[in-house]
């Protein structure tokens, strides 16, 4: 099936197919070029990275709707309810109103409000359950302005049993305290088991918008997003594709997932991303595919890893990893202007830094 004609408008390059031991997975349905975007997608959701508890004189840097860093004296503006300097302040009257209708409207603005308030949560739990309990008024927020929405959300793969207990453990704690949030009448407060599978929906498959590397090589997550198709692609250390991000860049759809070739594939192919920085080591990558995402790399990909010093991940390291001290992102060729050829200057998706490779 074309995921274009089911998903919302991506690329015709990709088709969602099933692949054994990976559920769902998007394959190239025609040969694609490295360089060559094949997905652009806007997220259905989106919230702030930061815990509740409001720490003294820390506020956050970013529109809360666009999530770009808010320019000092730049003719800000504030939620007319709430004011919240960590989740309430937006970029532009844009913002501001797509705000008040859809991330922010006034159940989203209450709810966060009586959050705040619950000693439990914000004094006693660490930041995690707090961004958790972030993301579920916001899950639920979604079900009441985007029913449709929420159903995507409902339908995304939720990853194995063992992340699923974690969740589920969360959701007993936290499902008591969403559950006595202002729900509108006539719409019943969500089940534990909603709740819990909402938690594993976005253990695996929220992306994290990152700030920009620091000089130590530090990214830390300024907020996370779902998106509708970018949810298909299955990982591999390995990668043929990865995510770029621009942020603080543009006007519109800056919280856009674009995915571009790293280098070129076949037809039939299919196309996957590392679900965290290739740099990573071997044992760190097999954890947190295991915790995380429940599957252990290995049984059902080609290329198997016996350590670090194996030839392809040497051979990917050389030619696909930035080599900028610190840095350790991917480099992907810039789009081709016709998709007939490749460019040969690679761009890092996380440094930013463009390098000329030798074709
Ligand atoms: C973001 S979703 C990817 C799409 C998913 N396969 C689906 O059916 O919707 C992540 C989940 O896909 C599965 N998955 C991803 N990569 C895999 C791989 N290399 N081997 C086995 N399962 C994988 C795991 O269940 C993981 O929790």
């Amino acid at each position: 099936m074309a995921v274009a004609e089911n998903h919302g408008g991506i690329s015709t390059a990709l088709k969602l197919v099933d692949i054994e031991g990976k559920g769902r997975g998007l394959v190239a349905s025609q040969p694609v070029k490295g360089g060559q975007i094949v997905l652009r997608d806007s997220p259905i959701l989106t919230y702030s990275s930061f815990s509740l508890k409001q720490r003294q004189g820390v506020y956050s840097r970013y529109c809360g709707h666009c999530y770009k860093l808010l320019v000092t004296g730049n003719g800000t503006l504030a939620c007319p309810t709430c004011s919240h300097p960590d989740d309430a302040i937006f970029c532009s009257s844009k913002c501001q109103s797509s705000a008040l209708g859809f991330s922010h409207t006034p159940w989203v603005c209450q709810s966060l409000s009586y959050l705040r308030n619950c000693p439990v949560l914000v004094d006693q739990q660490p930041e995690d359950r707090q961004i958790q309990a972030r993301y579920l008024v916001a899950a639920f927020n979604l079900a009441m302005v985007s029913p449709s929405s929420f159903q995507t959300l409902i339908s995304l793969d939720g990853g194995g049993p063992q992340g699923g207990e974690r969740d589920f453990n969360a959701a007993i704690f936290l499902h008591p305290i969403i559950s006595s949030l202002p729900f509108p009448e006539g719409l019943s407060a969500p089940s534990l088991d909603i709740t819990a599978a909402l938690l594993s929906k976005d253990r695996c498959n929220a992306f994290g918008l990152m700030e920009p590397l620091t000089e130590h090589g530090e990214r830390s997550v300024r907020a996370y997003a779902i998106y509708r198709n970018a949810s298909f692609f299955n990982h591999d250390c390995l990668p043929n594709a990865c995510r770029f991000d621009y942020v603080d860049g543009g006007t519109e759809g800056n919280t856009d997932m674009i995915i571009r070739m790293i280098h070129d594939v076949p037809e039939g192919r299919e196309i996957c991303l590392s679900y965290f920085p290739v740099n990573f080591s071997y044992p760190q990558r097999q954890k947190r595919l295991l915790d995380d995402y429940g599957f252990s790399y290995g049984e059902n990909n080609e290329i198997e890893l016996d350590g670090d010093d194996d030839f392809p991940h040497t051979y990917f390291f050389v030619r696909f990893v930035c080599d900028k001290e610190n840095c350790g992102g991917t480099l992907a060729p810039l789009p081709p202007s016709n998709y007939n050829n490749t460019t040969n200057v690679m761009e890092c998706n996380a440094c930013g830094s463009l390098k000329k490779e030798e074709l």
